[in-house]
């Protein structure tokens, strides 16, 4: 029997271990509720087998494991290891047929090299056809054999179809050491495109909850992106990898609340998310409490009792003082009036129970809607933004207190119509008022485009957990964004957190990563430019003066090529390429912030605002001067749509190239590479 026949063996042999996991985990399903001590656990317990049993049902044929180790030396010496997406345990609890990638001694899977074999005298990679395995490969790490491996390379380079897939059998040490950051610590990866931030994060989270389940299943696991189309995109990762506990979602999402019915002018966008709108926010917000002008009188039908204005503003005063939320502080102010009607009815013999003291509590309730009252956030933002004068004075300039103030204010808070930065700013009063629950873990993706106040909502949920920030500061295009990571970490309120910088690119190819680093100079970000894994790929810069005309010619000529093709443009001429391609009848499905569009259409169009994040095999960028004359940082975001491509670039243009693009290379000749 030759050595793939072996393998594609043990392939059968993984295979019934798995429907062996998947029978029990049924099993389990039905009297799962029954064994598991209390209702909470049980719930827990019975929603993690449905999925698993869901999963393993839907995938009992994918690639059981990507990778082997024999060891030579050290603690698991003449061992060797099967490694792969998920533990298959062996029969009658043996010796298991898979470990789990994120297993302790999978390490050295993703770590060992000839230089510090860490104990492995072979690591083997599998190459697989869809369910079949095709092949294999060794590295003889104890006689110095590194790298070359052709699998490794064709798992990198292949074309990308539909949404994100998981790495696990091609982490790379730079990241696998990013992946395994011990749990309390927060870590910011600054990282050019396409080096697998986001990539490192969903694996990241993966192995936290394989490493802390039970406490990370209780306090929460959160992924944030930049927008839907985005988190529709990666969404997928995670559960392939076993975890569906993890919360994916956008900042805007997460902050609920209000619904975004209007639009700032940017300078009073500006301002909204300027951190000085904490302090505003807080002024605005206790200036409501008001100095107590009279005694509070409660009565019992039997006697009356009263606590006189001196002690109800030393309360008030020592109260604030404390820096409670300010509705805890409100109850404190109540339950201190309370103790003060207790003890004067106790000094008179009083039998004081439960309901007696309730009943007087209700009764301070008029004085405290008078000197603390509990109001909506929306009345303290409505209020503020309508006379911002008050709390805004001395905080903001006078012509930032007049771009924020309403024109019309409406009729009442319900009527009025929140912005985006508005909802972040109702979150932060949401947040003075009471404590938002937090999460063990969160993962923030883009975070360079955060704003001060965005950064505060996040901090807010994270205070008592940690954080991966990921983000690239070249890619920063929002007015507020970054321009350095350690404020912006200071904001995310985790100013001690490590950043690490990783280089090498595994989406753009080698000749594309090259046209886009020569704009890094001019987007004002000191970071390094980026060098990439891959030597394929194409890059053509052509000029074509009917522009509709030449983006529907590149697009057919991708669609004779395997892979996803994109094409992007300036938000306002995608109406207009939409109408081409239509007419050429060519169905291209459009990509929005807040949607992903259709994954079964081969062409997406993405209005450059939307490109973050996502990539496709075909890039077709359109007109790349309208792209970086559409908004301030307009260069970033060229810079991001030049970098989504994994295998190949069109970049056609009617107009002159912004200066920065023009070399030699782009003088209207095709260049194929
Ligand atoms: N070690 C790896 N093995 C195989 N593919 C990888 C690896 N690292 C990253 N990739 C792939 O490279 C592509 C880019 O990764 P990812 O989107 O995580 O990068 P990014 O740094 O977040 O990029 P951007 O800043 O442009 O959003 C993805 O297709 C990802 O799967």
């Amino acid at each position: 029997m030759s050595a793939l026949d072996q393998e594609r063996d043990y392939v059968e042999t993984c295979r019934a271990g798995l429907r062996r996991m998947l029978a029990g985990a049924r099993e389990n399903v039905i009297i799962g509720e029954s064994v598991a001590g209390d209702r909470y656990s049980a719930e827990r317990l019975g929603r993690y087998l449905k999925s698993l049993a869901k999963e393993l049902s839907e995938e009992p044929d994918g690639p059981p494991f990507f990778g082997r180790l024999a060891f030579g030396r050290g603690e698991h010496r003449d061992r060797s290891y099967y490694i792969g997406r998920r533990h298959i345990p062996g029969e009658h609890g043996g010796v298991p047929l898979v470990i789990d990638w994120r297993a302790p001694v999978s390490r050295a899977f993703y770590r060992a090299g000839a230089r510090d074999p860490q104990g492995v005298a072979t690591r083997r990679r599998y190459g697989w056809s869809g369910p079949r395995l095709t092949g294999f490969e060794d590295e003889d790490l104890e006689r110095g054999e590194q790298g070359g491996s052709a699998i490794l390379t064709a798992e990198i380079e292949r074309p990308r179809v539909g949404p994100m897939r998981d790495i696990v059998a091609t982490i790379q040490p730079e990241q696998d050491d990013l992946v395994r950051v011990e749990v309390g610590e927060s870590v910011c990866v600054q990282g050019a495109p396409g080096t697998g931030k986001t990539a490192v994060g969903l694996h990241r989270a993966a192995y936290l909850l394989y490493a802390h389940r039970a406490r990370l299943e209780r306090s929460g696991v959160l992924v944030l992106g930049p927008n839907r189309a985005f988190i529709g995109y990666i969404s997928a990762v995670l559960p392939a990898l076993g975890e569906v506990e993890v919360e994916q979602t956008t900042l805007e999402e997460l902050l609920g609340g209000a619904e975004v019915r209007a639009a700032d002018p940017a300078p009073a966008a500006a301002v909204k998310h300027d951190a000085r709108m904490a302090e505003v926010l807080r002024r605005a917000l206790y200036g409501r409490i008001a100095r107590p002008v009279e005694p509070v009188v409660v009565s019992d039908g039997a006697a009356r009792w009263r606590v006189y204005e001196d002690e109800l503003r030393r309360i008030v005063d020592d109260t604030r003082r404390e820096s409670l939320p300010y509705l805890t502080g409100r109850e404190r102010v109540r339950s201190r009036i309370l103790q003060r009607v207790i003890r004067q009815a106790e000094l008179r013999g009083h039998l004081i129970n439960t309901a007696w003291t309730k009943r007087m509590g209700r009764q301070v309730t008029p004085f405290l809607d008078a000197v603390w009252p509990a109001p909506k956030p929306e009345q303290v933002l409505a209020d503020l933004l309508t006379d911002p004068a008050r709390a805004a004075g001395g905080v903001l300039e006078e012509h930032e207190i007049e771009a924020i103030t309403w024109a019309r204010p409406p009729r009442s808070y319900k009527s009025a119509r929140w912005s985006a930065a508005d909802a972040v700013l109702l979150d932060e009063l949401a947040g003075l008022l009471e404590r938002p629950a937090g999460f063990g873990h969160v993962i923030v993706d883009e975070a360079q485009d955060l704003s001060p106040m965005q950064c505060r909502a996040i901090a807010r949920r994270s205070e008592h957990g940690s954080l991966t920030v990921l983000g690239d500061l070249a890619q920063a295009t929002t007015p507020w964004a970054a321009r350095a990571w350690a404020a912006q970490l200071a904001a995310l309120g985790k100013p001690d957190a490590r950043t690490v910088e990783l280089t090498t690119g595994f989406r753009v190819p080698a000749a594309v990563v090259e046209l886009a680093n020569r704009l890094l100079a001019a987007l004002e970000a000191d970071v390094p430019a980026t060098r990439s894994f891959r030597r394929d790929g194409a890059l053509s810069v052509r000029e074509a003066a009917d522009l509709p005309g030449a983006v529907v010619a590149a697009v057919r000529r991708a669609l004779e090529l395997e892979g996803s093709i994109g094409v992007i443009a300036a938000d306002p001429a995608v109406d207009g390429l939409r109408a081409a391609l239509w007419d050429a009848g060519l169905d291209a499905t459009l990509v929005e912030p807040g949607s992903g569009g259709d994954p079964a259409c081969r062409v997406s169009l993405v209005p450059a605002s939307a490109a973050k994040g996502l990539e496709y095999d075909h890039v077709i960028v359109a007109e790349p001067a309208e792209i970086a004359e559409a908004e301030a940082r307009g260069l970033n975001r060229l810079y991001v749509a030049l970098t989504r491509a994994v295998s190949r670039l069109d970049v056609l243009h009617a107009r002159p190239l912004p200066g920065p693009l023009i070399t030699a290379d782009s003088t209207g000749r095709a260049r194929s590479v």
